[in-house]
């Protein structure tokens, strides 16, 4: 089931066309990664879904139906660092967002265990490191146990331990089955939880899909034949092979090659063969989310 569907959003701000024609679809227990260079419209994407702000075209659909108090109420979010109370406990401030949400103040308790902050709970909030703090947001945005979390660069700042802290909670909760949407520009971190992934450039869609398939798009396989054998032979063979696409010669000898999606590194060794090309080498390249994402937006 789609719990989050944008349909054809557009968005301007004055002359500045911050969205253009956006649609994805966010499936149930998916962990959805929004990623972009700065000014792409990922903010403007999430502020739109959560109808922080109005589009100028297009519709929102949250578990299939547009945007309602009831349906706010199953999804909890996190978009600009909360104020929280310095003098104030962790509990305090919690118990006090739990009221202005009109969140169940019961679930306080399960907001702190899971991120980690049941023993502090009694500590001030302005004693806290940078990373307690960005958890304590990210427990106010688990009060009233939503099913969807939407999170705006929640790492933003944060030094690697913190990163590393936000990123196992939000596998933490991913693993209870919660739909997580993420907005961000770190890749890496993108590509360590996210299981779905969309690319946005200047307000437009550029890639949408599960992880794993956009980096199995990205995969090159690099070819060598025996010296004795003219590299134009391959070239030939690889030219009859039509899931065989964007040839190129590698800097360190061979060639590299995609193969269309489906199409294995085995399968091509056996066409080749027979077709008479012995290989000396072949291996598989994987590329990061990151090369992949330059590559896109370059
Ligand atoms: N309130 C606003 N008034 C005018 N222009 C705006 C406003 N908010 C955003 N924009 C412009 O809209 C475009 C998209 O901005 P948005 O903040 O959605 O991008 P983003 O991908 O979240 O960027 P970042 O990673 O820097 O936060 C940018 O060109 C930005 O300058």
């Amino acid at each position: 089931m789609a719990v989050l569907e944008l349909d054809n959003l557009s968005k301007r701000y004055g002359g500045t066309t911050a969205l253009r024609g956006l649609s994805l679809q966010v499936e149930e227990g998916s962990v959805y990664g929004l990623l972009g260079p700065n000014g792409s419209g990922k903010t403007t994407t999430l502020g739109l879904a959560l109808g922080v702000l109005r589009a100028d075209g297009g519709a929102v659909r949250w578990f299939g139906q547009p945007l309602s108090s009831q349906s706010k109420r199953r999804v909890g979010a996190l978009l600009e660092t909360p104020n929280f109370f310095p003098y104030l406990s962790a509990r305090q401030n919690l118990l006090l967002a739990a009221d202005v949400k009109r969140a169940d103040p019961r679930t306080v308790d399960a907001a702190l265990e899971m991120t980690g902050l049941t023993a502090r709970q009694n500590d001030a909030f302005r004693g806290f490191s940078l990373g307690m703090k960005q958890r304590l947001a990210l427990a106010s945005t688990l009060l009233g146990q939503p099913d969807v979390l939407v999170l705006d660069e929640p790492t933003n700042g944060l030094d690697p331990q913190g990163i590393a802290e936000v990123r196992e909670l939000i596998q933490r909760l991913a693993a209870q089955g919660k739909t997580i949407i993420i907005a961000s520009h770190l890749l890496d971190e993108i590509e360590k939880v996210c299981t779905h992934v969309a690319v946005l450039q200047r307000g437009e869609l550029r890639t949408a899909g599960p992880v794993s398939s956009i980096l199995a798009s990205a995969d090159r396989v690099v070819l060598r034949v025996e010296p004795d054998l003219s590299p134009a032979s391959l070239l030939h063979a690889l030219g009859q092979l039509p899931w065989v696409s964007d040839v190129r010669p590698e800097t360190g000898g061979g060639h590299s090659a995609v193969l269309a999606p489906g199409h294995s590194a085995a399968e091509l060794n056996r066409a080749l063969f027979a077709s008479g090309v012995v290989l000396s080498g072949l291996e598989t390249r994987h590329r990061s989310l990151e090369a992949q994402f330059l590559e896109l937006t370059r």
